[in-house]
């Protein structure tokens, strides 16, 4: 069977990561999570001072983005990769909410985007890959021989990021998490590099109405058909 690279986009917390790494996993594809690598960056930028309160000191972080090293580690226990900030497990500090209502705004700096979008394309230069993100289908990745397209209500998408938060016992208010999720998709679909939008040739994926399987179900079919 040929190796392919697979793209899948969408909206803030629809459920990409879920399909991407059940996908990656069952067909032994190396999984990216490129929403982490932002994170990381973002992560960086608030431990070491670049942001006074929300401005970004984006002078200093364009000298310093070169010095930001983000890699993956496979985390037995889980079976999922783990994300690494200059040779430092990250995984759960990039996930807090202070990251999520950053990050988004770090997205949007061209010179950021640059250098994430140079390490991605590298780690994909063998194909046999499954990316998840905003603009992999239209920036990373154009010529992906699967791209999906990923949407589902803000509200089925907040409900989910809740559940989850509530399900590994951390504080979280819906609110906070809806606001965030439109927040992120707005600044998203709005910045001027690279926006969030579905690649003409993306298949789009409605998920409100459907469970973690019956997507991953559908995923299989997409991945059967092209990879034949
Ligand atoms: N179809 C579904 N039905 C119910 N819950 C789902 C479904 N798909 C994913 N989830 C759950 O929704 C939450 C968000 O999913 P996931 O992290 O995969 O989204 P994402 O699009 O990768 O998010 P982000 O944009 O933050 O990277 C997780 O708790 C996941 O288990
Ligand atoms: N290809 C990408 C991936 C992510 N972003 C930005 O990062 C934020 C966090 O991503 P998650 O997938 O973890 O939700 C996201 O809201 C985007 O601002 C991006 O720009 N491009």
């Amino acid at each position: 069977m040929k190796k392919i690279t697979i793209a899948i986009d969408g909206f803030s917390s629809c459920g990409k990561s879920t399909m991407a790494k059940d996908l990656a996993r069952e067909v032994g594809y190396i999984y990216i999570d490129s929403g982490a690598m932002y994170r990381a960056v973002t992560l960086y930028s608030i431990e070491n001072g670049i942001f006074d309160g929300d401005v970004i000191d984006t002078e200093r972080l364009k000298k310093e983005i070169k010095d930001i090293h983000i890699s993956f580690r496979l985390n037995k226990e889980t079976g999922r990769p783990d994300t690494y900030l200059n040779g430092v497990n990250v995984e759960n500090k990039i996930r807090s909410m202070e990251v999520s209502s950053k990050v988004s705004p770090i997205s949007t700096l061209d010179f950021v985007r640059e250098a994430m979008v140079a390490q991605q394309q590298a780690m994909g230069n063998e194909k046999g890959i499954v990316m998840d993100g905003r603009d992999i289908g239209t920036t990373v990745f154009p010529d992906a021989e699967l791209k999906i397209f990923v949407t589902a209500t803000p509200e089925i998408r907040a409900q989910r990021r809740y559940d989850e938060l509530k399900a590994k016992g951390q504080e979280a208010s819906f609110d906070e998490i809806l606001e965030n999720v439109k927040q992120r998709d707005y600044i998203d679909q709005n910045r001027e590099v690279s926006p969030l939008r579905k690649a003409e040739d993306a298949l789009l994926l409605d998920n409100t109405d459907l469970s973690i399987e019956e997507q991953k179900k559908w995923l299989f079919e997409q991945f059967n058909k092209v990879s034949k």
